[in-house]
């Protein structure tokens, strides 16, 4: 037996595929194996990784390393730096021009438009006057009811109550009136006072929609179109709660306050172009397309974002003991998100989103380091160990292992750091293209959009899909469909958000609605694997035009996605294109193409390592 491995380093996971190669047009393909990959890819610390691998697929053939004959691994392109949040616009939301939060008891439902009033001035207002009430945490609430409806009986219009306990219920049940009111406003006395107001309340699993609407504060507040742009992290911060308050405070107090990100020069092969972060994810990457092709990312250092660049050259460089110099980073992704920042003060503990901008950045593969890794790993396992190829490469031959496919084809491998394509043309020959940004990112941006603090958890939401636990007996999945149980669900979980994951339901331990996870785990998986797809595509194929390519074929650990394939699907089925998820060699699914192409591409180099 002719024993060949082929080892796929990703920067997530460890692909192991095992051949018999008999002559040079034969390969048996015996067992596969996966682990985590060890390490940052593309370094030594890969190697313990690479060895679990084989182990793992040669105990499947109750066989040990020496009965390799030859192992062949890709040659690493490494995506760190992962995503750097820097918040690049800050908009001041004057400390208390926003409430939004999901108090359990709101009372009423509904949207309330009025000046805001202490309730101890209530008084003072004069028939036919629209206000809000503000009732803070002293004043009980059989008196609060008391009063306003004495003044409703002089004619003041109450069109809705800021409360700072959890009373809202039981004042409005007094009320002769019923009014929306937002109540747990812990820091009451910060809403600005004489102020005009908008409050809604939602209907019970209800969610805000004339305040999450930036159109809609505009209508309520006449706003220009200058304002209402500057309003939107407001709308969206409000989307999926189920009461919102916003209070419009005196011109000049809404402002943009712009915080230098620094800037990135890209060095292309043919032209340079500078760019300052804040000028957003848009321009940035037309600034990199212009520049293309390109030879080396930098960043301004001592800044935020373009900081952040010079940070994954100085990580790579301890890592391979490689000067700074010699580090050339050769794409990166940059997508416009948004951190939630506690608003200063706030009134509800509440989070204002502010603009950001996430980047990931791709170092270029070093064959020579590459080499060294091999043969680091040659001397451990006693065994050669050859550099192979090039992910993109290695996959697309991997992939025409999947039954009916044909050239010419197009791939696209959505790993954890790197989206790769390539396209072969009806000779065979293979263009590709590594870019910066897949799942890891994806993480990323529901794990800091969200303000989790946890990527275990950002990551579980990105897999899976969710439900409400609306009783005992049955949830509402994400879709509408509603499931029911024979056994009672474990109460722990009732009325709660839950991830599916496979048999078990993970409670969301923050307050998120169902409609609000939803939208940022979507969103995130467009902003990555379309725009990626896209990007990639365009370079491999011969016309740079998408729509030449028929049929794609999906591969890596993100398109096992349950709805990432659909969302590419749909982006390429705009320029006619058909994708599907590959299945390598007819039993793997989309996973192991590029440890199958590096065993498979032996004979495009006429197996002369045998
Ligand atoms: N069921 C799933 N649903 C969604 N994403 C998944 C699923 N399973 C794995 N992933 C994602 O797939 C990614 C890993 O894919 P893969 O193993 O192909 O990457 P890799 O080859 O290690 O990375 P790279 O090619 O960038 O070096 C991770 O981001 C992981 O979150
Ligand atoms: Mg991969």
């Amino acid at each position: 037996m002719n024993l060949i491995a082929g080892v796929d380093i990703g920067n997530a996971t460890t692909e192991v595929a095992i051949a018999n190669v008999s002559d040079r047009n034969r390969q048996d393909f015996l067992a596969s194996g996966i682990v985590k990959t060890s390490g940052i890819k593309g370094t030594r610390q890969n190697i313990h990784g690479v060895i679990a691998a084989l182990k793992q697929a040669l105990k499947k053939l109750d066989r040990s390393i020496e009965d390799l004959k030859l192992v062949r691994v890709n040659e690493a392109a490494p995506v760190i730096g992962d995503v750097a949040m820097e918040t690049i616009t800050e908009t001041i939301i004057t400390e208390s021009t926003m409430i939004g939060h999901n108090p359990s008891t709101p009372g009423g439902m509904g949207l309330g438009i009025g000046v805001t009033v202490p309730i101890k001035d209530l008084q003072y207002s004069k028939p036919n006057e629209e206000v809000i009430v503000l009732i803070p945490r002293t004043v009980d609430f059989e008196d609060a009811a008391k009063s306003m409806n004495f003044v409703l009986h002089q004619g003041v219009n109450i069109n809705g109550a800021i409360v700072q306990k959890d009373d809202g219920v039981l004042i409005n049940n007094r009320l002769e009136k019923k009014i929306p009111i937002v109540d747990e406003v812990k820091l009451i006395d910060k809403v600005p006072i004489g102020m005009k107001a908008a409050l809604e309340v939602a209907p019970a699993g209800g969610v805000v929609e004339v305040l999450s609407n930036p159109y809609g504060i505009a209508t309520v507040f006449e706003l220009s179109g200058e304002e209402t742009k500057m309003i939107v992290p407001i709308s969206r911060a409000l989307i999926g709660n189920r009461s919102a308050v916003i209070i419009k405070t005196p011109k000049g107090d809404v402002k943009e306050r712009h915080i230098p990100a620094g800037k990135i020069f890209f060095e292309g092969k043919k032209r340079r172009a500078e760019i300052n972060v804040d000028e957003g994810a848009k321009k940035m990457m037309d600034t990199l397309n212009a520049t293309a092709p390109v030879n080396d990312i930098k960043g301004e250092p001592g800044t935020n974002a373009g900081g952040m660049l010079e940070r994954v050259r100085q990580v790579m460089s301890e890592l391979t003991k490689q000067h700074p110099r010699d580090i050339m980073i050769q794409d990166m992704l940059a997508v416009d998100t948004f951190v939630p920042q506690k608003v200063k003060g706030g009134l509800a503990e509440e989070f204002s989103m502010e603009n950001a901008v996430g980047i990931a950045a791709m170092v270029k593969a070093d064959k020579l380091q590459m080499q060294m890794i091999a043969d680091e790993l040659e001397k451990e396992l006693d065994v050669q160990v050859e550099v192979g190829g090039v992910e993109a490469d290695m996959a697309i031959r991997g992939a025409l292992s999947t039954p009916g496919t044909n050239i010419p084809v197009a791939i696209l491998d959505l790993g954890a750091g790197s989206t790769d394509a390539s396209f072969m043309n009806k000779e065979g020959k293979v263009k590709y293209v590594h870019l910066a940004g897949a799942g890891n990112m994806v993480t990323m941006l529901i794990n800091s959009e969200l303000g989790l603090d946890d990527m275990a958890l950002a990551e579980d939401i990105k897999k899976y899909s969710l439900a409400k636990v609306e009783s005992l007996y049955h949830i509402r999945h994400e879709d509408g469909t509603v499931q029911f149980f024979e056994h009672p669900l474990d109460p722990k979980i009732f009325a709660r958000v839950v991830i599916l994951k496979k048999n078990e339901m993970i409670p969301i331990p923050y307050d998120f609605s169902i409609e609000k996870l939803r939208m940022v785990r979507r969103q995130a998986k467009e902003k990555v694997f379309v725009t990626n797809a896209l990007r990639s595509l365009r370079m491999v194929y011969p016309t740079g035009n998408v729509r030449d390519i028929e049929f794609v074929v999906l591969l890596g650990g993100s398109s096992l996605d349950f709805e990432v394939p659909q969302l590419i699907t749909d982006a390429l089925s705009q320029h006619g294109v058909v994708a599907g998820r590959g299945n390598i060699r007819g039993i793997e699914g989309p996973r192991n193409a590029v440890a199958t192409g590096l065993i498979l591409s032996m004979n495009e180099k006429g197996g002369d390592s045998l």
